[in-house]
């Protein structure tokens, strides 16, 4: 009997271009998966189960190995380092992260302030640079900070820059291209190996 294959991701737009990518690759998902309040949901036939949690935390339930897959954005996974494998560049969601701020802010003498959602990736890209700043970690509504003095610089994801733009901010320098990945945990990826290659192989044609 095909044993259940447990997909953890997010619930926003990576869930949304993952079910088109699904759908592309002939899953027959329910029409459920189109009114995603449920936290669990089921492709019977196919013998798969989709938990959906914040993007932050698709990581830690692979890890543990609750979930065997999951299905996250590069931006998480350089940002905390995770024991699971990526198998697959599913070149969902695509964005960017960028560094930003009011236009024509000088950086002080003294260690810029910088706010981010992604403290790890802030930090070693000014380190990198040879610049030293104080990283300040928020949660989100990140352009607020250089409004109202907290930082001067901020990084985070950009997509079509119309948050930086609507809130007079702008783009200093681009870090690096975002998309989704596919994931694994170590030992799911050997105890179920024919299942996952399966569904890599079916991803990958329709990528
Ligand atoms: N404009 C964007 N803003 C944020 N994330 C984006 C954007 N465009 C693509 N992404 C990707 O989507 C991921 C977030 O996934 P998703 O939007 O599905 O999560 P969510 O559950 O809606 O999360 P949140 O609670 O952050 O709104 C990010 O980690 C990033 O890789
Ligand atoms: O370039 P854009 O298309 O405007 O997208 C970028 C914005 O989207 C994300 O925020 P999100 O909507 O996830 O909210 P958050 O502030 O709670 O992180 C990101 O943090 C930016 O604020």
């Amino acid at each position: 009997m095909r044993e259940t294959l447990t997909i953890a991701m997010p619930k926003g737009r990576i869930f949304e271009d993952a079910a088109d990518l699904l759908r592309a690759a002939h899953f027959q998902l329910p029409p459920e998966f189109d009114d995603n309040r449920k936290l669990i949901l089921e492709i019977e036939e196919e013998k798969l189960r989709f938990i959906l949690a914040k993007p932050m935390d698709v990581a830690t339930y692979v890890e543990h190995g609750v979930a065997d897959l999951g299905i996250a954005g590069k931006d998480v996974m350089m940002e905390e380092e995770r024991d699971v494998y990526e198998l697959l560049d599913l070149k969902i969601s695509p964005c960017y992260l960028a560094v930003a701020g009011l236009p024509d802010t000088k950086l002080s003498d003294v260690a810029p302030r910088v706010a981010s959602k992604y403290p790890n990736v802030a930090s070693s890209f000014f380190r990198e640079q040879g610049e030293q700043v104080e990283i300040i970690k928020l949660n989100g509504s990140i352009e607020l900070a250089p409004l109202i003095g907290l930082a001067e610089r901020i990084v985070d994801i950009v997509s079509t820059g119309q948050t930086l733009k609507e809130n007079g901010l702008v783009e200093y320098e681009k870090i690096c291209d975002i998309t989704s990945r596919l994931i694994a945990n170590p030992v799911s990826y050997r105890t179920k190996e024919q299942r996952i290659t399966e569904l890599v192989n079916r991803l990958a044609a329709v990528i």
